[in-house]
């Protein structure tokens, strides 16, 4: 088994010994978590684990009292803003979809493809072959090619947090944070995500925090469970289901 440090080598992000305390409280005790490139990662846990801060740490939002975050071995996150790591390719799906609703499906799309070019960039923009295949290409992995001309506001709950994460996928992010997506959504929405997810995860890395075990089996990844702000149990869902630790703090709840 290689150690965590022989494992940096080929990480796309790599988490060693993070921890940070809000009013003496620890949100995140001697933290690490490793992501290889082309890995889809699911994270469990308790309320209050420390999976949003873990999230605020890689994003840039909270800094670490302690330890190291690495984005592609050689990039020290902790000395990014918000705005450099979404630019270096993290980006952050939140639990709450966040679309233009008076907007279509494809202009909320077109708008995302179009957020790095700024206003004067905009305003001269005519959309190029190459961009309208990509959102095209993006429709079709987020279930949505039929609904492209819907504006976002009659959208389902669950298409609207597919819209969102093409919205992200538009930046062609290297890795994609996903917080409980499938919180809302009908079965069968929740099972076309994994579904869509682990398709996703083809091209690039994707973490995702999620309550819902039945989903997670559906991943059928890794799963990291975190408990007081550190890694209680790592491995397939059937080793970590079955760790009395994770029964105890988690499962048994
Ligand atoms: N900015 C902050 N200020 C003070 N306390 C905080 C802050 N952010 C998080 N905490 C505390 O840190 C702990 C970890 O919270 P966190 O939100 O990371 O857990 P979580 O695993 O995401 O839980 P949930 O499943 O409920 O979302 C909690 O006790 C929370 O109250």
């Amino acid at each position: 088994m290689n150690t965590i440090a022989e494992t940096r080598s080929k990480s796309l992000l790599y988490l060693e010994n993070v921890s940070v305390s809000f009013d003496g409280f620890k949100a995140l005790n001697s933290l690490s978590f490793v992501v290889e490139p082309g890995e889809l990662r699911a994270i469990i846990g308790p309320n209050g684990a420390g999976k949003t801060t873990m999230m605020d740490i890689i994003t840039g939002k909270t800094r670490p009292d302690t330890g190291t975050v690495l984005f592609e071995d050689t990039i020290d996150l902790t000395k990014k803003d918000e705005a450099d790591i979404a630019q270096l390719g993290i980006g952050r799906k939140f639990q709450k979809p966040t679309v233009f609703e008076s907007h279509t499906v494809w202009d909320n799309l077109e708008l995302a493809l179009n957020r790095d070019r700024g206003v004067f960039g905009t305003l001269f923009y005519r959309l190029s072959a190459e961009d309208k295949a990509r959102i095209e290409e993006i429709l079709d992995t987020v279930r949505l090619t039929h609904r492209a001309q819907e504006y976002a506001a009659n959208l389902s709950h669950g298409q609207k947090q597919w819209l969102e994460i093409g919205m992200l996928l538009a930046q062609e992010p290297k890795l994609l944070l996903v917080d409980e997506p499938v919180a809302g959504m009908t079965d069968a929405e929740t099972v076309e995500t994994a579904i869509l997810l682990r398709e996703i995860a083809k091209t690039r890395s994707v973490v995702v925090v999620e309550h819902d075990m039945g989903f997670i089996r559906d991943l059928g990844v890794k799963v990291t469970c975190l408990a007081e702000g550190s890694v209680l149990a790592e491995g397939s869902i059937d080793f970590v289901s079955s760790d009395p630790k994770v029964i105890e703090n988690y499962l048994g709840r």
